[in-house]
């Protein structure tokens, strides 16, 4: 594998970009879990996912960085395209797509043993970048500010992740996964593991990083998709058949005045 230098003068800053989902289907051993699913989500906008448990919201969000093709059995179907680039071209590497649309999970998933410090750069090795010790240290600051965690870690940067709380540890997550300097982030019910107050800090964050990289979040809480979302997609699995979006569109309009009846049902909280 061949390196590149890092050098922060000719390294772009993150430019957003459009996620643009068509006609997702998918497969786990034969069994289908999404129906033709199609979903634009807009540039430097949050978009929330969100449905009752199994209607196939994690597996969509899996297939937007190619995760779900290395589960055992897992087939999918469609187009999956950034700022208009299939993200499945053979052409393109895994890790090429991976580090364009990078992915927080429910749990947060620091390497325990590793600094802080080392785990914002983690994700450098998977790129192949190398950079100066002036370089790292400039990066390291800039993802955990913007991750908003600098003023609680900025004294202990060769302190282990491990030692962090959950709710920094996501943030440390976060920090991580914008080193690489992703255009996307998908978050997979990134505060269900965290207490109100690290809740709200999260929140914060995704409001602040919004403008810079686009974010798709599944969440199973209608304020919180309320309260970070511009844009809202409904998923739901009846009766055994496949996920469908049965609606999407502007987030205060799901909620003020959805459109479909199951919408409203799921919304205020009737049922799921
Ligand atoms: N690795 C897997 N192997 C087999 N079936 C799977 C696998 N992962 C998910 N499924 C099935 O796919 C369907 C969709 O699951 P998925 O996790 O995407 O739903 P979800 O809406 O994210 O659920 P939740 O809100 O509970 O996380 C479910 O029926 C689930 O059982």
């Amino acid at each position: 594998m061949t390196s590149t230098t890092l050098d922060p003068s000719t390294v772009d800053s993150p430019t957003t970009a459009e996620l643009d989902a068509r006609n997702i289907s998918a497969w786990f051993g034969g069994h289908k879990v999404l129906d033709r699913v199609s979903l634009r989500m807009p540039a430097g906008q949050v978009t929330a996912l969100i449905g009752p448990s199994g209607c196939g919201k994690s597996t969509f969000l899996r297939i937007l960085n190619r995760m779900h093709e290395l589960v055992p059995g897992a087939e999918l179907a469609g187009e999956v395209l950034l700022d208009g680039e299939d993200l499945y071209d053979p052409s393109r590497r895994i890790t090429d797509a991976r580090r364009h649309v990078g992915m927080v999970f429910q749990k947060p998933n620091p390497f325990p043993a590793m600094s802080i410090y080392d785990n914002v750069l983690a994700g450098l090795k998977l790129t192949a970048v190398r950079a100066s010790r002036r370089t790292k240290d400039d990066l390291v600051e800039e993802c955990l500010r913007k991750a908003g965690l600098w003023h609680e870690v900025q004294t202990r940067l060769r302190s282990p992740g491990g030692a962090l709380s959950g709710g920094q540890q996501q943030r440390l997550c976060i920090a991580r996964s914008l080193a690489v300097r992703p255009r996307v982030l998908l978050m997979d019910e990134p505060c269900s593991a965290l207490d109100p107050t690290s809740t709200r800090r999260i929140e914060e964050t995704i409001g602040e990083l919004s403008t810079e990289v686009t974010i798709v979040i599944v969440t199973h809480n209608m304020q919180q998709a309320q309260r970070v979302s511009q844009h809202c997609a409904f998923f739901l699995a009846e009766q055994g058949t496949p996920g469908v979006i049965v609606e999407h569109g502007l987030t205060s309009a799901m909620f003020d005045t959805p459109q479909d009846r199951r919408t409203a049902d799921y919304v205020h909280g009737r049922f799921g």
